[in-house]
């Protein structure tokens, strides 16, 4: 793609720094992108990824250095000013207004919305766009009511409508299936051929393969690694880069065994059912065991009742019909507190809508964490320092340290902090949706080594997951659900992607 490449890049960073009172998120940063390229921005939890791309569309003002765009110096004042000067950003917690249809949200931001909207022409615009680009999405939809990916394609469609030609994308794939993953690269690719350069936050290096034409490496808030062509460079090397040290080799799990098919059940349900928010079904006429030491994969295109089994298994969500019998625990009743206290722990799907708390420490999180468990109403928080560097050290996930305010925290690192408390629980039942979301590579092996010790210490774990090697590498059978129900339950032995993905997509035969 660089056949048509411009003499001067798009957007060159030069000696930039960003500080938050003492911390140095971004030190002395070297970064550059091309027309035409997909370039990838690599580092581990907290290396200064997002924060680069924030100061680049404007969110955050630099302390220091230089930032030109073709070939200008810019101060970049606001998004709105980013935006002008053809820098676009998909944000990882999407930011389309649910209320509103497609359109209506694209046309909000397009260069030269008029006063009054011709529906018309706005609907045209996008077509013509949603094909050209290969965006599949139905332009007088209403936001709500859109799948992930779909939202995803729609967000995308009003950055490119806006005039983008950098798009920068936080951590894309990290709530795609494998599928929309890869329809996500051939949209890239029809973007690169155009001259669009795209900015990439990725962790996987898989990804990193199939799509980036160079790296770049931050670690530490500092550049270790400019302006590479991946494919010069080893996994290991790439790897190396990024945590500074050599890796071990990666943990897999033994063959999986059916020893422990037959082990207590901790809960069982018949025929379970779950209405969504919007009154339809989101879990329809279930049947489960989950079993003491094993881990049950659940695997599914986005919204096929996922989050709606892991609510009614941690208490949020109420049975509309069947049952929820509890044979493993040791419970008083099904509210979110009787689950916790016998048990039962929720590694959320997204933490920052679910679990964080706006304001307060990582300790005053602990010291709610360890209340909440016991079914105490006192909260220590003055002990939670001393209790929570006991389970870091257990948990080797190298969480943040205790005073800090789990909301400025990186969106990985808020997920390390989460995982530490549950995966150190010692519980009965553990549910754990998209665990590794957002997790660089070390951690990632971390998490999955807890998980099986978490199995291997007697706990039932339920792993929600749109990794489907993750789910092949972990899980002792994998159940797939599809339109709220069970399509099928595959032990791992027989389980492998095209099976899961046959199930994911098609249902029950
Ligand atoms: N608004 C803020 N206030 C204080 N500290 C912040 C703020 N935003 C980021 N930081 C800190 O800056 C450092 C870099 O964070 P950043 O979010 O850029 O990392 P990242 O590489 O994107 O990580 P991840 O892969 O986990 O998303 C972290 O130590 C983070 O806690």
């Amino acid at each position: 793609m660089t056949t048509d490449a411009a003499p001067v890049p798009l957007l060159e960073v030069q000696g930039l720094t960003k500080r938050f009172g003492s911390l140095v998120a971004n030190d002395d940063v070297t970064f550059t992108v091309r027309a035409g390229e997909v370039h990838g921005l690599l580092g581990e939890n907290g290396a200064g990824k997002s924060t680069l791309v924030k100061s680049l569309y404007g969110i955050h003002q630099p302390d220091a250095g230089r930032v030109v765009v073709d070939g200008r110096d810019e101060r970049i004042a606001s998004p709105s000013h980013a935006r002008d000067l053809g820098i676009g950003m998909v944000f990882q917690d999407m930011r389309l207004i649910p209320a509103l249809t497609v359109w209506e949200n694209i046309a909000l931001q397009l260069r030269d919305t008029p006063r009054v909207l011709k529906p018309r022409d706005a609907q045209r615009a996008i077509t013509d766009a949603s094909a050209h680009y290969g965006l599949d999405v139905d332009p007088s939809a209403l936001v709500r009511d859109l799948s992930i990916g779909e939202w995803q394609r729609a967000e995308l469609l009003k950055v490119l409508l806006a005039g983008a030609r950098v798009l920068i994308l936080d951590e894309p794939t990290s709530v795609l299936t494998p599928q929309e993953a890869d329809a996500l690269f051939d949209v890239l690719r029809r973007l690169t051929a155009d001259g669009v350069g795209v900015i990439l936050i990725a962790h996987k290096i898989r990804e990193v393969r199939q799509i980036a034409d160079r790296v770049t490496v931050l670690r530490g808030g500092r550049t270790v690694l400019a302006d590479t062509d991946p494919h010069e460079l080893t996994d290991a090397e790439l790897v190396r880069a990024m945590v500074g040290t050599s890796v071990k080799p990666v943990s897999r799990r033994p063959e999986p065994t059916d020893e422990t098919a037959d082990a207590p059940v901790v809960v069982s349900l018949r025929g379970a059912s779950v209405l969504r928010p919007t009154g339809v079904l989101g879990l329809d006429g279930v049947d489960l065991d989950i079993r003491a030491g094993r881990i049950l994969g659940v695997a599914g295109i986005a919204g096929s009742g996922q989050g709606e089994l892991a609510d009614l298994l941690v208490g949020v969500a109420p049975l509309r019909s069947g049952s929820m019998e509890l044979p493993g625990l040791d419970a008083r009743g099904t509210t979110t507190g009787d689950l916790r206290v016998a048990g039962v722990v929720d590694v959320v799907a997204n933490p920052v809508h679910d679990y964080v708390v706006r304001g307060m420490t990582i300790s005053d999180h602990v010291a709610l964490w360890e209340a909440t468990t016991a079914g105490r109403r006192r909260f220590d928080v003055r002990g939670a320092a001393t209790t929570f560097a006991r389970r870091d050290e257990r948990a080797g996930l190298r969480a943040a340290d205790p005073s800090r305010r789990l909301d400025q925290l990186s969106g990985g690192n808020i997920q390390r902090v989460l995982l530490t408390l549950a995966l150190t629980q010692d519980a009965r039942l553990v549910i754990a949706s998209y665990p590794t979301r957002g997790l660089d590579v070390l951690t990632t092996e971390r998490t999955h080594a807890l998980l099986l010790e978490a199995r291997d210490r007697g706990e039932a774990v339920v792993l929600v997951s749109e990794d489907l090697d993750e789910l092949l590498a972990l899980s002792d059978e994998v159940v797939v659900l599809h339109h709220g129900r069970v399509a099928g339950t595959v032990p791992a032995v027989d389980a492998d992607r095209d099976r899961l993905g046959l199930l994911m997509t098609e249902g029950a035969a």
